[in-house]
């Protein structure tokens, strides 16, 4: 390496150019698959690159397992290979094929002379937010078959950002709202028990979900503190769906519904703790740190706001924040993932007093940022 560029990037910079020296070179690799106490490793790294070159055609056998209802069917009993053919309408051969590759992944498992739900298939289904992830994910992938002409034109214009336009048009579309409120709600309990278990919302008394979409948070959090009043602000078509949906429930009476524009609107007063969930993420940073001002504005001195979204650099969720978030909201045409630290500059540059992160048990779904006014 040349050695102005050694001097410039430091001692580090030489230790990794000596490393990456060394782990390309197929000598080495020759050697590290042949030495017994290099060779587990070889082999785990060797699996781990592997999984990075082929994770397109993994997630399409899990669309394709989603899509089909297979993990269901085998959710309910175990089936033979035939009789599953028949179910999910796809030739022997290729059920077999499926099944197998599924299997491979741990989506179903081997049983006698059928088959069985794997115990990755049943953690799936168990998190019925997963497979409507997965259901919406072609578009995300489709904007995807180009990633450098994304990153090029700024990210947004393909399939995924058609998903969530309304609300660039103020919601005047009402099927797109449909589809997209749907998807977050279904996906919100992954989310919403991550912040329950680590924040005390038994402590405030009125609590206002900012963009709550269709209120799934803020039941959630009904369900734990029964006497906590709810407001929800989002955009007015949401609103009317979220009212359908809590009058339903017999919620209706405890929560006012606030239809309006978060990005010109003022936002109600009255509250001792408003919750952005998934919100700020969806932002760029001109328009994040206008919300929270707009929001520090709203609140009383004491409020307290609650930040709640996957986090860029995550301690053991890196991979959620920064790879597939990076670029899902890319994708969107709007927004970026953030760490904890930058919301919290963001937060204090808002004039919040205080800004804390708050420990989750599953930081992959769920971090959390607690600021005090
Ligand atoms: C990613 S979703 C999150 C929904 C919900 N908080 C959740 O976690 O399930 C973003 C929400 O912000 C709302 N939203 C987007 N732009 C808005 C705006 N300018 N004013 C009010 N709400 C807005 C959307 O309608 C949507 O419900």
């Amino acid at each position: 390496m040349n050695p102005a560029i050694l001097k410039y990037w430091g001692l580090r910079g030489r230790w990794i150019g000596w490393r990456n020296h060394v782990l390309a070179s197929p000598r080495f690799q020759r050697f590290a698959q042949r030495c017994w106490l290099t060779r587990p490793i070889a082999r785990r790294r060797a699996t781990a690159l592997f999984d990075l070159v082929a994770g397109f055609s993994y997630s399409q056998i899990l669309a394709a397992c989603v899509e089909s209802g297979v993990l269901r069917l085998l959710a309910e009993r175990p089936h033979a290979s035939a009789e599953l053919a028949v179910r999910i309408d796809v030739p022997l051969a290729g059920a077999e094929r499926l099944l197998r590759a599924a299997a491979a992944l741990g989506l179903v498992e081997p049983l006698g002379a059928g088959w069985a739900l794997g115990s990755a298939g049943a953690a799936l289904l168990g998190n019925g937010g997963i497979s409507e992830m997965i259901a919406h994910h072609h578009l995300l992938y489709a904007d995807l078959a180009d990633p450098l002409g994304l990153l090029r034109r700024g990210g947004g214009g393909g399939a995924l950002s058609g998903l969530w336009h309304y609300a660039e048009s103020a919601g005047q579309s009402g099927s797109d709202v449909a589809a997209y409120s749907a998807l977050m709600a279904a996906s919100q309990p992954l989310v919403a028990g991550q912040a329950i278990d680590a924040y005390r919302f038994d402590r405030h008394r009125r609590l206002l979900d900012v963009g709550g979409g269709e209120g799934a948070f803020l039941r959630a959090v009904a369900a734990r503190v029964p006497c906590l009043q709810l407001g929800l602000f989002d955009l007015p078509p949401v609103i009317a769906r979220a009212r359908a949906r809590f009058e339903s429930m017999g919620l209706a009476d405890r929560t006012t519904f606030v239809g309006g524009d978060f990005l010109r609107d003022p936002l109600p007063e009255g509250y001792d703790i408003v919750s952005l969930v998934r919100v700020l993420h969806d932002h760029d940073d001109t328009l994040a740190l206008a919300l929270l001002r707009a929001i520090h504005a709203a609140l009383p001195s004491g409020g307290v706001l609650i930040i709640i979204e996957p986090m860029a650099q995550a301690p053991g969720a890196v991979r959620v924040g920064d790879a597939y978030f990076g670029f899902y909201l890319l994708a969107m045409g709007s927004g970026r993932p953030r760490s904890a630290s930058e919301i919290r500059a963001m937060l204090i540059a808002a004039g919040f007093r205080s800004a804390r992160q708050r420990r989750t048990a599953m930081p992959i779904t769920t971090s959390l940022v607690v600021a005090i006014k």
